[in-house]
């Protein structure tokens, strides 16, 4: 499920939207930068408010890249459920420096770092993020007056960033100037947490927060897992890997003249495998096509064959002898004997069905 992150001032907007719907309140003073700071004070004032209903973050705030000054204001908040670090413009180096200097704090607090889409974001970091003990991180904008997230970042960018982190085992947020028509579009990327304020007023960044406006982005939030995951395979039906019009020469045929010589002969195979899991991610998860490929090239590389039924049949026994196939169906055709095409298809099955 992906989560609403609401940015709000103290107790009293937390309350607002707890009310809409928030999954996680998260403190800022908007009218100081794209990570203003609230006090410690305002800090403990809201968690007591929140009671525990939901878990509340807090930005250490607009400051420069420096470990000592970065540590220090996230050491004053480490009552907070989350603190959020922003990596702004800085060298390599400077944002190493930082990440290090907050190692010691990781359990204390969960740290969650901010890359700045406008500001020169490292993701080669992320690594270094989860090793230090970080908890999440996110994406956002530092001008908010600059566009949205997506003005800065491409859709397939912001994609590899939520794929990257959870691969690290961390969260992910995305956030920046964010409107209701981005939600649905950013919420195929399934990152855990889409990140609100100024869609959450009345009016500018700054203004206050609004019942209607979290209701609203509340509701274009995908409602529970289920519709989250709401894909699963037809039953009965298993998935293909396919291999279209793999041409080789090889020696083939029964007559006189289609000895001593290689001929085109193109194969095409569609195999059926149990469906693919929805976390298929590596070579380990799945039937490679290329095993196909090197049964043709093995049987192209053999020797002449008189018959292209000979070659469909062991083609065809080749694939099903891996336990992962249930059905397969190969055809193979000679191009070179007039008509555009002739041969044979034919499709095997493994004995005892699937
Ligand atoms: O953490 C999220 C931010 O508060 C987003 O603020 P924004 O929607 O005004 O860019």
């Amino acid at each position: 499920m992906i989560k609403l992150l609401a940015s709000v001032t103290g107790p009293h907007e937390a309350g607002i939207v707890l009310e809409g719907g928030a999954d996680l309140v998260d403190l800022k003073d908007p009218a100081k930068g794209a990570l203003g700071a609230v006090s410690p004070q305002v800090l403990a004032e809201t968690m007591d408010m929140v009671g525990g209903r939901r878990p509340v973050s807090a930005v250490a705030g607009d400051l420069p890249v420096l470990p000592d000054v970065v540590r220090e204001a996230v050491e004053a908040r480490v009552a907070a459920d989350f603190v959020k670090i922003g990596l702004f413009p800085a060298s390599r180096d400077a944002r190493l420096a930082v990440i290090e200097a907050l190692r010691p704090l990781a359990n204390r607090t969960g740290l969650i770092a901010v890359f700045f889409a406008d500001g020169d974001p490292d993701f080669s970091l992320l690594p270094v993020l989860a090793e230090a003990g970080f908890r999440g991180a996110m994406i956002d904008t530092i001008g908010k007056s600059s566009g949205r997230l997506m003005a800065h970042l491409s859709m397939t960018a912001l994609g590899d960033f939520v794929r990257h982190a959870r691969d690290l085992g961390l969260m992910s947020g995305l956030a920046g100037s964010l409107e209701p028509p981005d939600v649905p579009r950013l919420a195929v990327l399934r990152p855990d947490y889409l990140g609100f304020r100024g869609a959450l007023t009345t009016g500018a960044r700054d203004a206050p927060v609004d019942i209607a406006a979290v209701r609203t982005i509340r509701a274009l939030l995908p409602a529970s897992e289920a519709s989250d995951h709401g894909v699963e395979p037809v039953a009965g039906r298993g998935d293909r890997i396919l291999v279209r019009d793999f041409t080789v020469p090889m020696e083939i045929g029964a007559y006189d003249h289609e000895r001593g010589r290689t001929q085109k002969v193109r194969f095409s195979v569609e195999a059926e495998i149990a469906p693919i899991g929805a976390d298929a991610r590596s070579m380990a998860d799945i039937y490679s096509y290329d095993l196909i490929l090197d049964a043709i090239r093995a049987l192209a590389a053999r020797g002449h064959t008189d018959l292209v039924e000979t070659l469909a049949v062991e083609l065809a026994e080749t694939v099903l002898a891996d336990a992962r196939i249930r059905e397969v169906t190969v055809r193979v055709e000679k191009l070179e004997l007039g008509p555009e095409a002739v041969g044979i298809e034919l499709t095997r099955r493994r004995a005892g069905g699937r």
